[in-house]
């Protein structure tokens, strides 16, 4: 990259006044360290005209490349960070070491003023050459660093407010930095120091894929001194070769050990670290894979939580044991590629979640109803390791509360007076060695959420009635339409289970934003013909399919697509074989806004109309309706409409 003049000192009116500012109280320390940099080694002008360096498209293709298959993973966490600030002037930036910009996302409403302040894929923003700034003195500090307005060097930066933080490579060198910045800083520094938080949490999160993708092929031990935050962010790594050598430690190993030098750690056998040899890891990781094991470390004698991680390749002895023996002429699962269609952030969703679930991370999908959470689900549940055991899923909406527990945690016989009399399994035994698919997981009552902890954190179940632990090994995905940060805030849902079940948050996209419309109309059109011929769809019926809002998402269009290819008579749907609501669009949506009351009237009516008519029988009813279960109990929640006992 850039070499660094050896200038010694600017002398404008500016650079004195910088000057005269270092030093004093209200200077924090890295800004005035990174303003003494800019001053006398790399002997910048903070008032000269913007000269931003950019790379050609071939280096920069270079650069990217070099990240592989991280840039997909980081690509993934920058939306997630994206979502959680989106609407407040940002963008989400990726530089590499050299503080080169590689990939970027940008608030549509200020990308012009982002490009005017310097921020083009391939930009430079070294500190020696952009001087004070939130990618290149990150970099040059080795640490995540707020820049607020004046303290950018460069006079022309000054409306600018960025937070960066490092992503640490497996040998603790800074392999990129995450930044996110605001073109027009308006933002107080409180907001800004929780999108700090925010972007150091994305930037860990990247790092940890990182370090696992890295040491795929070694053992890996993970461990916290807490229990619930194994398998999460902050857990401490250490991976491990065949002969018991550590061969690499995260950040967190080196907190959690307290250690400040990470050579004390690397190059050591296990054994020197923790009261064990390769050996009981091998066991561990063949054994009980997910089961925690309590582990106290030689030099202090305190107490971690741990798990051990297999080699890839290598087949945990319980699960060989388990597994199906195999059919030589089975055709291989169909890649998980097409079941969540091609749309970019699907796929980067699908990248992202693939790597981590792999991992036993466990995973929280976002989306609205109809989004395909559940068909999301179950193609990383196909996509796993654990793919031949069951996928078994848990609507909590759609479950009653007085039947959640025993749906869930299983009765033994006898548990209660009508209970069956070999009592029942739950599904959450059902789905131990495979998925669970907990659906709706914002509508599990308050005193339930504390069970599904403890069962998440001892990896064992006690069935309603029963007094004998049972252990299960549980992968876990949750869904839910709800914003459940929100509720935690509210005190609605349990603040340790949001972080136990939420190891990373994908956002799944509304239909009306995906790019693969043509192609999932395509593929359900198809998957409801079954062995039927498939219609033709005309242009005009096309152009609407492909501008309506779809409220109710991938269902809403499967619906609309069962029905019109029923009742269409020579191979082609046309418009007219569309809803009304379809056709009319956009004026019917505004008709609909301006008639809100009566429409809600009308719409409480024609539940309860259509339930009764269905017996109150509500997968009959959402059925009828062409709506989920979830969405039916939802409606029937917002009419407060009271169901018969
Ligand atoms: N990529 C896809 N290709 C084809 N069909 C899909 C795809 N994703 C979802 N679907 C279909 O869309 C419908 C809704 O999907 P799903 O039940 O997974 O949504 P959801 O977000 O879990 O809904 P809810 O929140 O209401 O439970 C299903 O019929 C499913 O088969």
């Amino acid at each position: 990259m850039s070499s660094i003049p050896s200038t010694t000192a600017t002398s404008s009116r500016t650079a004195s006044l910088l000057r005269a500012r270092i030093g004093t109280t209200k200077v924090l320390p890295y800004v005035a360290k990174s303003w003494e940099r800019c001053l006398h080694r790399y002997g910048i002008e903070p008032d000269a005209d913007r000269d931003t360096a950019v790379l050609g498209a071939e280096s920069l293709r270079e650069r990217q490349q070099r990240f592989g298959s991280l840039l997909d993973v980081a690509r993934a966490e920058m939306e997630n960070l994206y979502e959680q600030i989106t609407g407040s002037g940002y963008a989400v930036i990726l530089s590499d070491a050299d503080a080169v910009v590689l990939s970027a996302i940008t608030d549509p409403n200020v990308k012009r003023e982002f490009r005017q302040a310097g921020l083009w894929l391939g930009a430079i923003w070294s500190e020696d050459r952009e001087g004070t700034n939130g990618l290149g003195t990150c970099i040059a500090e080795g640490g995540p660093v707020m820049v607020y307005r004046d303290e950018h060097f460069r006079r022309y930066n000054a409306t600018l407010a960025c937070s960066g933080a490092p992503i640490h490579d497996v040998d603790g060198s800074v392999l990129a930095v995450l930044d996110a910045s605001s073109a027009h800083a308006v933002d107080a520094r409180p907001v800004q120091r929780h999108t700090m938080a925010l972007v150091s949490m994305s930037a860990n999160l990247i790092a940890r894929c990182h370090f696992l993708d890295s040491f795929n092929d070694a053992w890996v031990l993970r461990f916290h001194s807490r229990a619930e935050f194994v398998g999460l962010l902050h857990e401490a790594l250490l991976a491990v070769d065949e002969e018991g050598i550590v061969v690499a430690a995260n950040e967190s190993a080196m907190v959690q050990l307290g250690i400040s030098s990470r050579a004390r750690l690397v190059g050591q056998p296990v054994s020197s670290i923790f009261p064990f040899e390769i050996e009981t890891l091998r066991q561990r990781a063949s054994e009980a894979p997910g089961t925690l094991w309590p582990i106290r470390d030689i030099a202090y004698g305190r107490r971690f939580f741990a798990v051990a991680r297999a080699p890839a390749g290598h087949v945990p002895r319980s699960v060989a044991v388990a597994a199906t023996p195999s059919q030589p002429d089975a055709p291989s699962p169909p890649p998980a590629r097409r079941h969540v269609g091609s749309d970019p952030r699907m796929q980067r969703n699908l990248n992202c979640g693939r790597q981590l679930f792999g991992r036993r991370v466990p995973l929280l999908l976002q989306g609205a109803t109809g989004t395909g959470k559940e068909a999301f689900a179950k193609a990383l549940h196909r996509a796993s390791a654990w793919a031949e055991r069951p996928f078994v899923a848990v609507n909590c909406a759609a479950i009653p509360e007085s039947l959640i527990e025993s749906e869930l945690f299983g009765y033994t016989r006898g548990a209660f007076t009508d209970a069956a009399r070999e009592g029942h399994v739950g599904k959450i035994r059902q789905a131990s060695g495979g998925t669970l698919f907990l659906d709706e997981i914002g509508d599990m009552p308050l005193a339930l959420q504390t069970r599904l902890l403890r069962v998440l954190e001892e990896h064992e179940i006690v069935p309603l009635g029963g007094s004998k632990a049972i252990p299960v090994d549980l992968h876990v995905i949750s869904a839910t339409y709800h914003d459940l940060l929100h509720m935690v805030q509210d005190g609605r849902f349990r603040e340790d289970l949001y972080y136990r079940l939420n190891g990373i948050t994908l956002h799944l996209p509304p239909l009306s934003e995906r790019t693969d419309k043509r192609e999932l109309i395509d593929t359900l059109l198809r998957e409801e013909c079954g062995d039927e011929a498939v219609p033709d769809i005309d242009p005009a019926a096309m152009d609407l399919l492909l501008g309506y809002a779809w409220p109710g998402n991938i269902r809403q269009l499967r619906n609309t697509l069962r029905t019109a290819a029923a009742l269409c008579q020579d191979q082609t749907i046309t418009a007219d074989l569309l809803p009304p609501e379809i056709v009319e669009g956009e004026h019917a949506a505004q008709a609909a806004q301006e008639t809100a009351t009566p429409l809600r009237d009308a719409e409480r009516d024609a539940l309860i109309r259509e339930l009764e008519r269905m017996h109150w029988n509500i997968s009959r009813t959402a059925e009828t309706l062409g709506i989920s279960r979830n969405t039916l109990y939802r409606k029937i929640r917002k009419h407060e409409i009271v169901l018969p006992d």
